[in-house]
C-alpha cells in the first residue's frame, strides 16, 4: 500500500509501505495513484515528498507480478501525473531506488537520496529494459553516455556518483525525509518547467552514430547472445535521437519483445534462484533458519598454490585475520610475492587500502594454533589430504573448523582423520578464488548444521554465492561436467573438430567451448587424475579395449594429446595453438586436425557432419540428465541449486537460466525422447541412459520446475 499524510502543515508525504523492498505491486500503485490526487487536490498541500518505509524507497515493479495478468494501474501514466503536478514533487530516496522505482524518482521534481543510498535500473539483469519511461528520462537528465552505461549493465551506483552525474540533487547524511521535507516546503513557488525531465533535450553529443555503433558492437560481442543489452541501446538511441513522445513508444515496443521472451523468464529464475539458495537445508532436517554459526575472526589458508592464494586474498579483502601457511620453500617465496601483487591490484581497483597487514605467512603449521577457521587448499591428492587434516586436528584448538577446497574428493574421508569430525566442511572455490562468484559448500554425513551455516555465512561475507551440497564425487559442478566433456571428446571421434564444438557451445552462450576451457585449465590437470584412476594407457592402448574403460565408452584422446606434451595455453599448444606458452588467443591448429584424422582411421571410425545441434543435444543433454541423478540422490537441494552453481560457476550463459532450467524450457518429454534415442545409439555410455527422475517428471505430466522438489520428495536419497 502506500500510506498519505500530512506533514509540516504544508507537506503532503506519500510512504510506500510493502516489505521487504517495497516493490510496486498493484496495491502500491493504487496507494501512490490515490495519496497523489489527495495531495494535488488538497489547497493546504504545497508540495510533496514521496518515500519508502523502513529505510527503503522503492525495489522497483514487484517481479513477482510479471507472469501474472497484471492488474491495476500502469506505470507510465501514474508518472507522467506526477511530473505535470503543479506543486513540487520530492523523492526521498533511502536504501535504495531500483528499476521502476528509480523511474518514480525520475517522475518525480527533484531527488533527495541518503549518503548510503544507492541508485540503478537493474532491468537488463532481468531481462528487460527500463520501460517505465526510464530509457527515455534517464538519458535526458544525466547525457547519453553515462546513461548508457548504467542502463546496458545495470549496475547499482552510490548516492555520490548518483550526484556527481546530477542524477540526484541532493545528498543527505542524516534524517532523508526530514531533509526532503525542508527542501520541498524550500522550492514552493518555483517554476517547475525546467524540472519536468520529459521536457529536456538530451545533452547533444557529437558524431552519435559513432559513438551507438561502436557501443552496439562491444555490447554484440560481451552480451553472448543476450537481447535485453541491444534492446537498451535501442531504446537509448530512440531519446538520444527522437522526441520524447516517440521514444517512448520505440521503449514500449522493445519492452513488448523483451517481457514475454525466455530469456526474461531465464533471468528473472535466476534472481529468485540466486536468494532460494540462500536458504539452505540438509537431508537430515537442519536448515539456514534453524542452525547458527558461530563468528570467525581468524582464518588460516593450508596450501599457497593457485587456489590458496586466491582464498587468503579473498579473506583479507573481506577483513579478516589471515595465516597463510606453506611448507614448501619456493612456493612460499613465490606465493608471497604473487599475493602481495594481487592484494595491490584488489585496492587499485577498489579504491581500498591493499590488507597486506591482514596476512602472516608462516612455513609452519603450529602458527595456525589459534584460529577459528582453517581451509586446506594443497594437492589434490586424498593421501596428502588425509596427513594435512590429522596434523590440523592435533594442532588446532578445539572446536576449530576444518573445511577442504577439495574439488571432487570425499570429505567425509578427510573428517574421519579429525577429532571432531562435526566440524570438517567442504569449501570448494573456483579458480580464481579471490575473483569467482561461486562457493560450494559440502556438507558429509558427519558434517553439523553449525559448521554448514558456519560456511555459507562466511561465503557471503566474502561476497559469494554460496551453495550448500552434498558430498559425492565432484559434488554438483564438476560431478555434471564429466558427462558433458565426455560427449565432447566422442563427438571429435566421431567427426567434429574442437572449433566445431566450441563454436556451437559459445553460440549457446557458454563463456567459452569445452576444448578452450581445457586449454585454459590444463590437460595435464585430468591427466594426472585419470592416470590414478588407472585409466591411462600408454599410447592410449590399442585394439578394441583402447575405447573401453571399466566396460564403458573411453576416450584415450586427452592421453594422447599429453602425451605430445600438449597441455594447453602453459605449452603454447593444446586443443589449438597459441603464439607462445601462456599467451590467450587460441587459433585452430591443423595439426590437431590431422591428429584426429590418423586416430580415427587407426580406431577404424569414418567421420561423418556434424550438426550444432547435435553437439548441443549430446553435451548438454548428458550433463542435465547428471543433474538429475544429482537430485535424485539428494546432492542437491533443488534445481535451482545447480542452476546457480552453473551460472555462477561454469559460464552457463544467465539468460538460458542454467542446465535444469533450461531443460524445463526446451521441454523435459524432449530431453527424455533426445536422451532415449541417443542411449539407444551408445548402449556403452551409462550416462546418457534417462535417469528415473526425468522419466517420473515427464510421467507424472512435466510439471513446471517450481514443482520439482515435491516430485523429489518421494524420491530415495543416497544421503
Ligand atoms: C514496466 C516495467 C517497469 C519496471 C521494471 C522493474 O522495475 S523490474 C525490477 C527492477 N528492480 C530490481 O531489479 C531490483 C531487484 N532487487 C534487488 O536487487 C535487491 O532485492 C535489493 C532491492 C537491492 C535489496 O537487496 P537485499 O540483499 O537487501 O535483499 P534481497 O535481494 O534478499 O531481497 C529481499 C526480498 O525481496 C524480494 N525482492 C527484491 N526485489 C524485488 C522486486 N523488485 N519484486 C519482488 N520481490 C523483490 C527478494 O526476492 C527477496 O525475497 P525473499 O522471499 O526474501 O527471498
Amino acid at each position: 500500500m502506500a500510506q498519505y499524510s500530512l506533514v509540516s502543515g504544508s507537506v503532503g508525504l506519500i510512504t510506500l509501505k510493502n516489505p521487504p523492498v517495497n516493490a510496486l505491486g498493484a496495491v502500491v500503485r493504487h496507494g501512490i495513484v490515490d495519496s497523489v490526487e489527495k495531495a494535488l487536490s488538497d489547497p493546504k498541500v504545497k508540495s510533496v515528498v514521496i518515500c519508502g518505509q523502513n529505510g527503503m524507497f522503492c525495489g522497483g515493479a514487484d517481479i513477482k507480478e510479471f507472469g501474472t495478468d497484471m492488474k491495476g494501474p500502469p506505470l507510465i501514466p501514474m508518472f507522467h501525473s506526477l511530473e505535470a503536478a503543479n506543486k513540487p514533487v520530492v523523492a526521498a530516496i533511502e536504501g535504495g531506488a531500483f528499476g521502476g522505482g528509480l523511474e518514480l524518482a525520475l517522475g518525480c521534481h527533484y531527488r533527495i537520496a541518503h549518503s548510503k543510498a544507492k541508485v540503478g535500473l537493474p532491468e537488463v539483469t532481468l531481462g528487460l529494459l527500463p520501460a517505465a519511461a526510464g530509457s527515455q528520462r534517464l538519458p535526458r537528465l544525466i547525457g547519453v553516455p553515462a546513461a548508457l552505461n548504467l542502463i546496458t549493465t545495470g549496475r547499482h551506483i552510490t548516492a555520490a556518483e548518483a550526484l556527481q552525474l546530477g542524477l540526484v540533487d541532493q545528498v543527505a547524511d542524516h534524517n532523508t525525509v526530514d531533509t526532503a521535507v525542508k527542501f520541498a516546503q524550500s522550492v514552493v513557488g518555483k517554476s517547475l518547467d525546467s524540472r519536468r525531465i520529459s521536457n529536456f533535450q538530451c545533452p547533444p553529443v557529437p558524431n552519435v552514430d559513432v559513438l551507438f555503433e561502436e557501443v552496439m558492437q562491444k555490447i554484440r560481442q560481451t552480451s553472448r547472445g543476450a537481447i535485453a543489452p541491444i534492446a537498451c541501446v535501442q531504446a537509448v538511441r530512440a531519446a538520444a535521437t527522437l522526441p520524447y513522445k516517440d521514444g517512448l513508444q520505440k521503449e514500449k515496443e522493445l519492452m513488448a519483445t523483451l517481457f514475454t521472451s525466455g530469456q526474461a523468464r531465464s533471468l528473472q529464475y535466476c534472481f529468485f534462484a540466486q536468494r532460494v539458495v540462500s536458504r539452505w537445508s540438509m537431508p537430515n532436517g537442519a536448515s539456514w533458519d534453524t542452525s547458527k554459526g558461530r563468528p570467525i575472526h581468524k582464518a588460516a589458508v593450508i596450501g599457497l598454490g593457485t587456489m590458496g592464494r586466491g582464498i587468503a586474498v579473498a579473506l583479507a579483502q573481506t577483513g579478516f585475520s589471515v595465516v597463510a601457511v606453506e611448507t614448501q620453500e619456493k612456493q612460499f617465496m613465490d606465493a608471497k610475492k604473487a599475493v602481495a601483487g594481487m592484494l595491490e591490484r584488489g585496492a587499485k581497483r577498489s579504491g581500498k587500502v591493499a590488507a597486506h597487514d591482514k596476512i602472516i605467512y608462516s612455513q609452519n603449521l603450529q602458527a595456525i594454533a589459534d584460529v577459528d577457521l582453517v581451509i586446506e587448499a594443497v594437492f589434490e591428492d586424498m593421501a596428502l589430504k588425509k596427513r594435512v587434516f590429522r596434523q590440523l586436528s592435533d594442532v588446532c584448538k578445539p572446536g576449530t573448523f576444518l573445511c577442504t577446497n577439495t574439488s571432487t574428493l570425499d570429505i567425509d574421508q578427510m573428517a574421519a582423520e579429525t577429532r571432531q569430525p562435526e566440524l570438517v566442511v567442504g569449501m570448494h572455490f573456483f579458480a580464481p578464488a579471490h575473483v569467482m562468484k561461486l562457493l560450494e559448500v559440502v556438507y558429509g554425513p558427519r558434517s553439523s548444521p553449525e559448521a554448514v551455516a558456519v560456511a555459507m555465512q562466511l561465503g557471503k561475507k566474502m561476497g559469494k554465492v554460496s551453495v550448500a551440497v552434498g558430498n559425492c564425487r565432484g559434488f554438483v559442478g564438476n560431478r555434471m561436467l564429466k558427462p558433458y566433456r565426455d560427449q565432447a571428446y566422442f563427438l571429435l571421434e566421431e567427426g567434429a573438430t574442437p572449433e566445431l564444438i566450441d563454436q556451437a557451445l559459445e553460440e549457446f552462450g557458454f563463456a567459452m567451448g569445452a576444448f578452450k576451457v581445457y586449454d585454459l585449465s590444463g590437460l595435464d590437470v585430468g591427466w594426472k587424475v585419470r592416470k590414478e584412476e588407472g585409466l591411462v594407457l600408454p599410447g592410449g592402448g590399442s585394439g578394441k579395449s583402447a575405447r573401453i574403460r571399466q566396460g564403458v565408452r573411453y576416450s584415450p584422446l586427452g592421453d594422447l594429446m599429453c602425451e605430445e606434451g600438449r597441455f594447453g595455453q602453459k605449452t603454447g599448444r593444446g586443443w589449438y595453438q597459441y603464439d607462445k606458452p601462456g599467451s590467450r588467443d587460441a587459433k585452430p591448429d591443423p595439426w590437431v586436425h590431422r591428429f584426429l584424422e590418423d586416430y580415427r582411421a587407426r580406431h577404424g571410425l569414418v567421420a561423418r557432419r556434424i550438426s550444432n545441434q547435435e553437439v548441443l543435444e549430446r553435451c548438454l543433454y548428458a550433463m542435465i540428465n547428471e543433474g538429475f541423478r544429482i537430485l535424485e540422490d539428494g546432492i542437491a537441494a533443488g534445481p535451482e541449486d545447480i542452476d546457480i552453481i552453473y551460472v555462477f560457476g561454469y559460464g552457463w550463459p544467465r539468460h538460458r537460466g542454467g542446465p535444469m532450467f533450461y531443460a524445463n524450457m526446451v521441454g523435459l518429454p524432449i530431453v527424455l525422447e533426445r536422451l532415449e534415442h541417443f542411449a539407444q545409439a551408445n548402449p556403452d555410455v551409462p550416462t546418457l541412459q534417462p535417469c528415473n527422475l526425468l522419466r517420473k517428471l515427464v510421467a507424472s505430466g512435466s510439471p513446471p520446475i517450481s514443482k520439482w522438489r515435491e516430485a523429489m520428495k518421494n524420491v530415495h536419497s543416497q544421503l
